[in-house]
């Protein structure tokens, strides 16, 4: 958007995501459609997170094109060594509170984030909805605070009645036996809602568990928020949502995100944004090439995202499972993905062999570009949220091996409420592997194929002139342009 010459500057937004991958991933795709929208946008990742986007992508060479968008960094507190993967995620809390808090604080209130006079003091601040102490700072500096929760609605509900399951008497959740016994106090789910399906930060004996508190806590304070912003549609998950809007009325569904932006980028799509990501880990494209040389719908995309660890028993069921069931396989395996060292002895042969004739395996693909392709009929996820979502959108269905948090309600709803593919969570044998694997891609394929196709044109109409998540994100524009540094 042309500024005018005696036009006052435009808003300026700062977007501070969680630090990791599915985090940053769709908060900055949320920056770049706002940057397109005409808003200044100050993008704080940490400087970790930040190094790493630097190494791995074009995003300096993609954002340049927006004169009023800028990134800055700050620290997330954890020493260097800190490998920042599995459990240890949620050390960062910690850091983030004694060590980038007071940071924040001060980026804001000594106008850092404003390093050019055209630029105004940021007007308005979004900031990830699992941390609430942005809320803090902008209500001490008067600055509206946006929450963005990255995660679906129906975990965020699921997350936000923590309290009222442990006063309902329905948690903790007594051993193994107990997994099966149906959640009643999480209304709309009652009839499915397991306690195996909670987030997994439900499965401790004591309530007292810090990461239990932390996670409920925190997601109880978006009600403090200006507003809420979730990456999903009104069409997959109205029910839940008209529930969420009882507690935080001020809404923008705007997702899938990665849809509405390539949407809007239309025309001026070039090489720059339809080969770039915002991926934290180095892109092997080589698999494209290999997928080209597969038959339509013939390949299973087996990827857990950027967190999840499994043992190297757990591999080797994933790897039998795979080769025993004959179907071609794409298989992400980030190299820190399995615990433990690399285990003893050779692969066996007839892995190898089977790998050799049908599999592939990179340690991070461009997963956008893969679900997209003809060549993908199937994907085995860990049901992370962005992967959900694109997997939705390019009409793949999946097979679910939840890992932790919001992964294992998502599972849930794809195989009970969206029915989009199957749940194989708590379970890791080469025998459910293969059989999995081959519903998918065989018995239950047509059955699955009826409601991806649906759920993935709703979610096209979503984004597309007119359609929910399009519209709301005008409305999120307009109101951002209304926002003033102190106004409350
Ligand atoms: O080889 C790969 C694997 C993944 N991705 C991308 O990485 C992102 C991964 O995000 P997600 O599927 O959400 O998984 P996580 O990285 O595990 O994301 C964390 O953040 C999400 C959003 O809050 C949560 O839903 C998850 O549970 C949490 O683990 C997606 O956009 C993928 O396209 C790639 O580009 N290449
Ligand atoms: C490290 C995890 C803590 C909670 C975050 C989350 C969320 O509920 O917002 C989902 O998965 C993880 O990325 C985060």
């Amino acid at each position: 958007m042309e500024q005018g010459l005696n036009a006052p500057p435009p808003p300026h937004v700062l977007i501070f995501p969680f630090p990791a991958q599915g985090h940053v991933n769709s908060m900055l795709k949320l920056a770049e459609l706002l940057a397109l929208a005409g808003i200044h946008v100050t993008f704080l990742n940490t400087d970790h997170n930040h190094d790493r986007l630097v190494r791995y992508t074009n995003v300096l060479a993609r954002f340049a094109c927006f004169p009023g968008f800028q990134f800055k960094t700050i620290p997330d507190g954890l020493p260097a060594e800190n490998p920042r993967a599995g459990d240890h995620f949620m050390e960062m809390f910690g850091t983030l509170k004694s060590v980038t808090k007071p940071i924040f604080r001060k980026i804001l209130s000594s106008g850092q984030s404003n390093s050019n006079t055209s630029r105004r003091p940021v007007s308005c601040i979004i900031a990830d909805g699992i941390l609430s102490f942005p809320i803090d700072v902008g209500d001490e500096l008067g600055i509206p605070v946006i929450h963005f929760r990255t995660i679906s609605a129906c975990s965020f509900w699921a997350y936000f009645r923590i309290p009222d399951i442990i006063d309902a008497g329905e948690l903790p959740i007594r051993g193994n036996g107990d997994m099966d016994r149906l959640i009643t106090s999480v209304p709309d789910m009652e009839t499915f809602l397991r306690c195996r399906d909670l987030p997994s930060y439900c499965r401790v004996s004591d309530l007292a568990d810090p990461n239990l508190q932390l996670a409920a806590d925190e997601t109880r304070q978006s009600p403090r928020a200006r507003a809420l912003v979730l990456n999903t549609f009104e069409e997959l998950e109205g029910p839940v949502l008209s529930h969420i809007r009882t507690h935080c009325p001020k809404i923008y569904t705007l997702g899938p995100l990665h849809l509405l932006l390539k949407l809007k980028l239309g025309y001026k799509t070039t090489t720059l944004h339809s080969q770039s990501s915002n991926s934290l880990f180095e892109v092997d494209r080589s698999c494209m090439t290999w997928l080209d040389a597969q038959p339509l719908n013939s390949v299973i995309y087996v990827s857990f995202g950027s967190i999840t660890k499994m043992t190297k028993k757990e591999l080797m069921e994933f790897w039998y499972g795979l080769v025993n069931s004959k179907k071609r396989f794409l298989w992400v395996i980030r190299p820190d993905m399995v615990d433990g060292k690399d285990g003893d002895g050779q692969t066996p042969a007839e892995l190898v062999e089977g790998t050799k004739e049908r599999g592939y395996m990179v340690g991070w693909a461009p997963q956008e570009e893969v679900l997209a392709h003809p060549a993908v009929g199937g994907f085995f996820t860990h049901s992370g949220w962005n992967s959900t979502l694109e997997s939705i959108v390019a009409g793949v269905p999946m097979i679910c091996w939840p890992y932790f948090a919001d992964q294992q309600v998502n599972s849930r709803f794809v195989s009970e409420v969206w029915k989009l593919g199957m749940d194989m969570k708590d379970v890791c044998d080469r025998v459910t592997v293969e059989k999995m694997v081959n519903d998918l891609t065989v018995e239950k394929r047509e059955e699955f194929l009826k409601s991806t196709v649906k759920m993935s044109r709703l979610a096209r109409e979503s984004v597309s002139e007119s359609g929910s998540s399009y519209c709301n994100f005008e409305r999120l524009i307009e109101d951002i342009r209304l926002m003033r540094q102190g106004a409350k």
